[in-house]
């Protein structure tokens, strides 16, 4: 099986601390997703400047599209992102116009399923529908509210539906091992390492985690 990738989330509001972060963790991640909060404040401009700057990361846009999925998606893409989300609570026609979009673009789409109710139902018919990754999601809200991502990762990988997994949800040095070997294709890592004192050094050790497992 081909190993996990790291996904760092780029949750700042701010563009030049969102370039400088990236700067630091780059080397040792191979995702720079630009957060929800950070996409919807800084818009297609921070996307083009991030493509520009680390050719060598994939780009994820953070979208969490709920509508009008190609509209939306399109411009991102052309932008250069490599991956888009769409929300798994949004419309079977709006994940299927981000999977389009993504299709148009030499790109792909992950439908997240944050709050989903029915989560093994919709990511049965996204993957049938031609989603490429399916994202396993406890927000930051939920998170506050003592919640986890691993029986929902455990559910959604019992379903073996051929497509990655992505693990998102308060996920640090202690539990990333964990979330892989329980059937994570993606492992996104936000506050564990921007709020560490040296993001660098906590990509760096997460990277070596991850390599291990
Ligand atoms: O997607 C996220 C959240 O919903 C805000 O948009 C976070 O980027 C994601 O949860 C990863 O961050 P951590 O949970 O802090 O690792």
């Amino acid at each position: 099986m081909a190993k996990a990738l790291i996904q760092m989330a780029l949750d700042s509001l701010d563009f030049d601390q969102t370039i400088a972060l990236a700067e630091q963790v780059s080397p040792y991640v191979d995702i720079l997703e630009v957060g929800t909060p950070c996409i919807k404040y800084n818009g297609l401009e921070i996307v083009t400047a991030l493509k520009a700057k680390f050719p060598n990361n994939l780009i994820l846009v953070d979208l969490k599209t709920m509508d009008a999925g190609e509209y939306e998606a399109t411009p991102f893409y052309e932008a250069g992102a490599d991956i888009c989300t769409v929300l798994g609570v949004s419309d079977k026609a709006t994940m299927g116009g981000v999977i389009k979009a993504a299709n148009a673009n030499n790109a792909e789409a992950q439908i997240d399923l944050i709050s989903v109710k029915d989560k093994k139902a919709v990511a049965t018919e996204a993957a049938k529908n031609g989603a490429q990754i399916i994202g396993v999601h406890t927000g930051l809200d939920a998170q506050a509210a003592g919640q986890t991502p691993f029986a929902d990762l455990q559910a959604i990988a019992s379903l073996n539906l051929g497509v990655r997994i992505s693990v998102a949800g308060g996920l640090n040095k202690d539990t990333i091992q964990k979330t892989i070997q329980a059937g994570a294709n993606i492992v996104v890592v936000g506050a564990a390492i921007y709020g560490a004192p040296s993001p660098a050094e906590s990509a760096k050790e997460l990277r070596a985690l991850v390599d291990a497992a």
